[in-house]
């Protein structure tokens, strides 16, 4: 399949590019950039044979590889595993003209991300996500970290890449489960920025599940547009880039509680319907728009629910979230549709009222 590929720019001070296409994969040795000598592909175990036809394509370019297999999914985003990147960077001689290709979904990109922010205090890394979710949301934009004990992602690094590659091909072989996870951070664009992506969904859901499709496609470049325009203005978080956390202090609670067996995007999907039960609870939300979560996520096959049972440790969990400022819990709720907005200190009945709500 060949057609004609987009481009969308991301950042400020340091500027990139997300390139979204069939077949782009081919552009990877150029947007390395000229000064990199030695390359290391982070891959998961899953995508081996992805690894190996990388790695001729680097050598094929004049520069030498190095191959680094990690574990598939969350596994990878582990102190053992950065430890193991450094270890083999070190043994390499991996010098700052070097650079790291996160080479898989999101799990691998943030790992390979961190190595490259922690590695020599900062080397060049180039994204190249394999899954629907690490291409529209985790390989763009810098976040880059791993997973401690005591909860997701709390470990990491703003680290912006040098280029984002999105080859659609990939998608060929994702697990259609996968996919439908990404589609859920879709969704979530959909609803604080960018309605013209609900309407998509709504229209044709089957045709937003199909990995070959124009709509999703489409999908993939307005999702990853509203990600850029908000990077762009707030690397680092100090504003409107919480938006873009919507529904992730649930549903990382969830993903610790369950020990990672739930994918990341069907937790988001459970914990956009939490927050947004929380937001009506607080009288934010409109109930028409809860309902519009609620049919969306249904017409894609995600979760709605979460019945667990797991009160206690979820709340624990949520009183870790980054969004937090001491005791003050803080969540992004929306006020309508693409006008989300932040919650901050609610009752604790409320909170325990909007998981009661998505329990039953
Ligand atoms: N940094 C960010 O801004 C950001 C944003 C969103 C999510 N994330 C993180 O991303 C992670 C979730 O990413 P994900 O949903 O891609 O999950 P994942 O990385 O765990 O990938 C899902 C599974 O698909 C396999 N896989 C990957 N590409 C494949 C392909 N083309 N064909 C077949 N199998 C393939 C993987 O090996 C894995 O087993 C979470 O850790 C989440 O916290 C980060
Ligand atoms: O890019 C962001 O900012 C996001 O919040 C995007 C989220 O989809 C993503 O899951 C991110 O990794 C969550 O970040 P965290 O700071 O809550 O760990
Ligand atoms: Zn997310």
């Amino acid at each position: 399949m060949t057609d004609t590929a987009a481009k969308i720019t991301v950042g400020r001070d340091e500027v990139y590019e997300v390139t979204i296409g069939s077949g782009v994969l081919a552009g990877l040795p150029a947007a390395l950039g000229p000064k990199v000598t030695r390359v290391a592909i982070v891959h998961p175990r899953t995508l081996r044979a992805l690894g190996r036809t990388v790695n001729q394509q680097i050598t094929d370019a004049g520069l030498r590889p190095l191959l680094i297999e990690v574990p598939d999914g969350e596994a990878a985003k582990t102190a053992e595993t950065l430890t193991m990147c450094w270890a083999l960077l070190g043994q390499a001689g991996f010098t700052r003209s070097d650079a790291v290709v996160g080479l898989g979904g999101g799990a691998v990109t943030d790992l390979a991300g961190f190595v490259a922010a922690s590695w020599l205090r900062g080397v060049a890394v180039v994204q190249v996500p394999t899954t629907l979710l690490g291409m529209v949301d985790a390989a763009v934009g810098g976040k880059t970290g791993i997973n401690t004990a005591e909860g997701k992602n709390l470990v990491g690094a703003f680290h912006p890449p040098r280029a984002v590659i999105c080859d659609l091909d990939a998608l060929r072989t994702l697990p259609h489960a996968d996919l439908v996870a990404g589609l859920a951070e879709v969704v979530k664009c959909g609803f604080i920025a960018d309605p013209a992506i609900l309407d998509l969904v709504e229209r044709d859901p089957s045709a937003a599940t199909s990995w070959d499709s124009d709509v999703l496609r489409e999908l993939v470049e307005r999702a990853i547009a509203v990600k850029a325009k908000v990077v762009t203005n707030d690397l680092k978080e100090s504003g409107e880039r919480e938006f873009l956390n919507y529904g992730h202090t649930f549903a990382h609670g969830v993903e610790q509680v369950e020990q990672y067996t739930w994918r990341h995007g069907e937790a988001v999907a459970v914990g956009m319907m939490y927050v947004a039960r929380l937001g009506e609870l607080a009288g934010r939300t409109p109930p028409e728009l809860v309902a519009r979560h609620s049919a969306a996520l249904a017409s894609l096959g995600l979760p709605r629910t979460y019945r667990g049972d797991r009160w206690p440790a979820l709340l624990t969990a949520m009183g870790r979230d980054k969004k937090n400022r001491g005791d003050l819990m803080r969540f992004i709720v929306l006020d309508d549709l693409a006008a989300p907005g932040r919650l901050e200190g609610p009752e604790p009945a409320l909170l325990e009222e909007a998981y009661r709500l998505i329990s039953e």
